[in-house]
Parts: C-alpha cells; structure tokens; sequence
C-alpha cells in the first residue's frame, strides 16, 4: 500500500519523492481518473471509434489525389472518358466531407465526456473538502483549497478537453500517414523516417526545457493565488495596518515573477515553430527533389510524387500539438497527483460504525481524563491536560483564562470538530464518538465569534438552525433575543439581502442573528465563543439581555472574554496552560481570592 509519508496532502509541497513515494502518488491519480472515466465507457468507446474513423478518412485524401492523376486522368486526356476523374473527384467530396462530419461529431463528443468528468471531479473535491475535519482545513489554507478548485481543475480540463483529442488525431493521423506513404512510395516514407532524427530531438528539447518553464509558471501562478486570497481575506487587517504598499510591492515581485516565467515558456515555442516548419519544409524539398529524378526516370508517377508531398506535409501538420500535449499532460499530472491527494485525504473525526440514537438530549457533559493534544498521541505539546469535569444539565459555564490557556480548544472537543487525544467525553452518558452525528448536532450548538453570515436573507440565515421553521418562528426567535426590532426597519425586513448594499448589519447585530439563530435550532447545549470586538453599551446590554434569554434552560459553555457575561454564569471554570485552575461559582471564587478574584478585582477597578 501507500507509503504514508506522501499520503493525502503530505508532501505536497516537497519536489523530489523517492521511487516507492512517487508509485503510490501514481498510483492514487490512476485509481481517480479510473473511477471517473469507468462509468463513462461507452462514451469513451464511441469517441475513439469516430476519432479513429476520421484519422483513417483524412488519411485517404492524397492517395485519391495520386490515384486521379496517374490513373483517371490519362484516360480523360487520351480517350475523352470522364468518368473515372468525375468518379474520384465525387469520391474526394464525399471523404472530405464524411471527414469533415466526423471531426464535427467527435469534438461534441470530446466535449460531453470532459465536462461529465470535470463535473464529477469538481462535485467531488467540493463535497469533499467541506466533509473533511476542522484539522485539516486548519492546517491547509484556504488559498490552496481556490488552487484546487480553479486552476488545478483547468489544467485537467485543457487535457481532457483539447490537447489529449489533439493528440489522439495527431498519431492516429500520423500513423496511417506514414503506412499510406509507404504504401504509396517507400523511400519518400524512408526519407520522413530518417528526418523523425532531428525531429525527435527538436521535440525532447522542447519537452525537456517547456517542462522547466511550466512548472515555473504553476508554481508563481500558485503564489499569485495565494497572496491575492491572503490579502483579500485580511482586507481589514490590511487596510487598519496601512500594510497595501508592501503588499503592492510583494504583488507587484510575484507578478513580475510570473510574467518573466511565461516569457521564457514562449521563447521556447520561437525556436520549436520555426524548428517544425523548418524541418518539414526541408524534408518536402528532399522528397520533392529525389521523386523528380525518379518521375524523370519513370520509376514514380507523377500522382504518387504529389501524394507523397501532400502525406509529407500532412505528417508535419499537427506535431506543435504533439509537443503541446506534452506540456499539458505535465501539468494535468500534477495537477491530477494534488487533486487526488486531497480527496485521499479522511476526516479525522469519523461518523460512528453503530451510531447511538439520543432522540431527546437533556445537556448533561462529563470529561473523563480527557487530553488532547492538535497533532495526535505524538505531538509534545498537551493543550488539554488530563480534564476531569462534569457539566449537569441546564448549567451555564464560564470560561475564563489567559490567552492560549485551551478554552476553544475544550469547546471544539464539545462541538466534536476534534476528538480527544486521550480519554472520554460524554453527553447524557454516551459518547461523543458513538453519538448518532444527526441527533449530536441538533444536540450541541457552537456559536462562534465570527458570528458568519451567509449569503441570503436574514430569515433564511436565521432559518439555519432549523431549516423547515415557519416564518413565525423564525420571527418569534428574533423576538426573543430582541433581534426583531433591528430586522424590521432593514429596507426589507426578514426579506433583507444580508450581501446587498442597506442589508449590510453591524458586528452586535449579527451576533444578535446568530442568536436567533441557535434560538431556532434550541439545543441541549450551546457552546458560544464571546466576541472579543467590544460593544457600545446599549449594544452591550442589548446581546447581554439576549444571552440571559437564549441561555434558559439548556447547558451553556461560554468562552467569556466580558465579565459582565460571567456575573450570569452559575460557575466559573479558570483555565490555565490546559489545567481548569479553579472552579465554582462567581461568588465562592471571588472569595477563594485566586486568580478570578484578581480579575474580577481589576475588572471592577476598570469601571471605577
Ligand atoms: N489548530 C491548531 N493547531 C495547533 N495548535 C493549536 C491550534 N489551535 C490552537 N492551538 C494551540 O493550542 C493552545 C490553546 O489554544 P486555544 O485556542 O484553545 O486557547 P484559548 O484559551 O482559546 O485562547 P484565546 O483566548 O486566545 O482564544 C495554544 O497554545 C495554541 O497555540
């Protein structure tokens, strides 16, 4: 099986792999393209029979042509007989034309079949990356998911679509080329032979250096993506730390980079075109010059001559798009070995074998000796340290602790984007591993800081949380966080374009929408991760009114970063360095005169 050290996306960015690490990637890319193109056979099948069928309709062109002039056409000149020449001209129109229909027929083929592949694969990589675990969209950014998706997806198409059909006509022309040619004439066919010499060699060149000046190209087109996504997501970032002069800078590096890369792929194809042309138009010459002394010396007619010139330059026709596939066919590869590597990847938190159903979750957590550590059994570094905790049912938690302490890391564990390292955490006595995954996230709500809105109305962002809820649910849970007052003077109301210019709302009410949002959804547990942005006061007390609300009645874990927030927490969890330092109740802390009871102390101090 495949070496694991190039499984998945591991090693994607290395350059060099050893013989074992390259098989399996070749190996993984066959097997993707095998299970995209196997339900496509018939398809397949008919397309190469009207490919083959037009290389072969083509190829008899110039031995009518020879056949018209040495034999046809002395008889119209010496007895007047017509027919024949009338007969291999219709025969001609009829080739040309039933050639001309089947190139038609099999670039809409051609067409069908790369689209039903990109199709699939695109569905694929997409399906796939947003099943895929928090770890993996943590560590991999999201400018190489767009990478992916774009650039590595249009690689695959240009192969699929053009140069691998231009290919297929190009030898099967080739081919049956080079037979009629022999058949026809075999020393103007041994000629071409001897010139396919100079000719193999201008081509390994050109593989050999374009193969160079494209991998260039990928890798600066890959930066160009990156630092442009980079840039555009932290927009704010950029725009608050003045930072758009380096940035133009660094853009302006990488572009030049780009267009110096593209520079030297096209100087490649000055020397391979006048090279091809060159090289056919001498071999034309040769064999033009020696059929004419064997024409003089009635040992080649006239006809055959002409043909063998006409298959000459047939041969010569297509190689640029030999060469062209060439380069393609890398970058498809490379494309295809990164596309694959991603699909290989599995979501690291697993749907359970035999689910446990929890129709109706009363909210009770419990941490069984849990650790946890963000690169598995291995990592040194521990973020949750042997966590022993039982949440009842209905409480509402506190998180408090300095930065990095693990207080979203133990809420990612609750919401299960990650599974324990070590030991077992519980809902209602099952655990989370086991747990039905439909009834665990109806169960567990995490609320996040970014408090995202998706594209689409208000009531259908709010709808999220319960996707079949009736607009008078949807209207009583904004009540209820007091959420509608703000919604109802949007220019549209719940109908309001959350993307479009007056749907636009601020940071407080989008919380206020998330709110309403996990209101709907009304789970057993709500995770909710504070903002940190600081609210004006009204605002301030508005969301906090919300929370009591939302809060009643479920089991809440908050990660407080306002200590207003924890005064309505019946307890209070400090963590520090993965520990959970001190727990009880606001009051029982404050007068234990730890850690909480310093911060509360310098809270109350800030507000003096
Ligand atoms: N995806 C990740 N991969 C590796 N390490 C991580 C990852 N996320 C967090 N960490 C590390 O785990 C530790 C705990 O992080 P965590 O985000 O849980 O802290 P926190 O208490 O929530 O901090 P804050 O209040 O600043 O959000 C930190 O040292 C952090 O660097």
């Amino acid at each position: 099986m495949s070496p694991e050290t190039v499984r998945g996306t591991r090693g994607e960015d290395r350059s060099n792999y050893t013989r074992e690490e390259s098989r399996a990637i070749r190996q993984r890319s066959l097997r993707l393209l095998g299970s995209l193109l196997s339900p496509l056979r018939a398809l397949i099948i008919l397309t190469a029979g009207v490919v083959i069928l037009s290389a072969v309709f083509r190829a008899v062109g110039p031995t009518l042509i020879a056949f018209g002039i040495d034999e046809a056409l002395p008889r119209a000149v010496e007895d007047g007989d017509w027919g024949p020449t009338i007969g291999i001209s219709l025969a001609y129109l009829a080739i040309g034309g039933g050639g001309a229909a089947l190139v038609g027929w099999y670039v809409v083929l051609i067409a069908k079949l790369t689209q039903a592949v990109m199709i699939e694969l695109r569905t694929r990589i997409f399906r796939h990356t947003q099943r895929l675990s928090l770890e993996f969209h943590e560590g991999y950014t999201s400018g190489r998911i767009i990478s992916r998706q774009t650039s590595d997806l249009e690689s695959i198409q240009e192969l699929l679509s053009g140069s691998l059909s231009e290919l297929i006509d190009a030898v099967l022309l080739g081919t049956f080329t080079l037979i009629a040619l022999f058949l026809i004439d075999w020393r103007s066919g041994v000629l071409l032979v001897c010139m396919g010499i100079p000719l193999t060699l201008l081509m390994w060149w050109f593989v050999i250096e374009s193969q160079k000046g494209f991998r260039a190209t990928r890798t600066v087109s890959a930066r160009l993506i990156v630092q442009f996504v980079e840039t555009m997501t932290g927009i704010r970032a950029v725009q608050a730390f003045r930072r758009e002069k380096r940035n133009d800078k660094t853009f302006a590096k990488v572009s030049d980079d780009y267009r110096r890369a593209n520079l030297r792929v096209v100087n490649l194809f000055g020397v391979l075109d006048p090279g091809l042309v060159l090289l056919g138009n001498i071999t034309v010459a040769l064999v033009l010059l020696w059929g004419a002394f064997r024409v003089t010396d009635n040992a080649l007619a006239v006809g055959a001559l002409l043909a063998a010139v006409l298959y000459v330059r047939n041969f010569f026709g297509p190689l640029e798009e030999v060469a062209m596939f060439l380069n393609s066919y890398q970058s498809a590869v490379a494309a295809l070995e990164k596309v694959s590597g991603v699909l290989e990847e599995e979501p690291t938190v697993q749907d359970p074998e035999h689910p446990v159903a929890l129709p109706v979750a009363r909210g009770a957590l419990r941490f069984d000796d849990v650790s946890f550590r963000y690169g598995g059994a291995d990592d040194p570094r521990v973020v949750l340290d042997d966590c022993n905790l039982a949440i009842p049912s209905g409480q509402t938690i506190a998180l408090v602790g300095t930065t990095g302490a693990g207080k979203s890391t133990l809420a990612k564990l609750v919401a299960r984007f990650y599974d324990p390292t070590e030991g077992r955490l519980t809902l209602d006595g099952i655990d989370l591993r086991e747990l039905d995954p439909a009834d665990m996230r109806r169960a567990i709500v995490m609320v996040t800081q970014e408090a995202y809105l998706f594209s689409g109305t208000v009531a259908e962002n709010i709808a999220l949380g319960k996707p079949d809820a009736t607009p008078e649910q949807i209207r009583a849970a904004a009540i209820a966080v007091g959420a509608d007052e703000f919604i109802s003077a949007l220019p549209d109301g719940y109908d309001t374009d959350v993307n479009k210019r007056g749907g636009r709302v601020s940071a407080g009410q989008r919380q206020l929408v998330s709110f309403a949002r996990a209101f709907l959804a009304d789970p057993a547990v709500l995770i909710l991760d504070e903002a940190t942005a600081s609210l004006d006061l009204p605002s301030e007390r508005l969301v906090q009114d919300a929370l009591q609300t939302l809060l009643a009645d479920r089991t809440a874990i908050i990660i407080a970063h306002r200590l207003s927030t924890v005064a309505i927490a019946d307890r209070v969890l400090v963590m520090e360095h993965g520990r959970v330092v001190e727990d009880g109740s606001p009051g029982e802390l404050i007068a234990l005169g730890g850690r909480f009871a310093g911060l509360h102390a310098a809270w109350e101090d800030s507000l003096a």
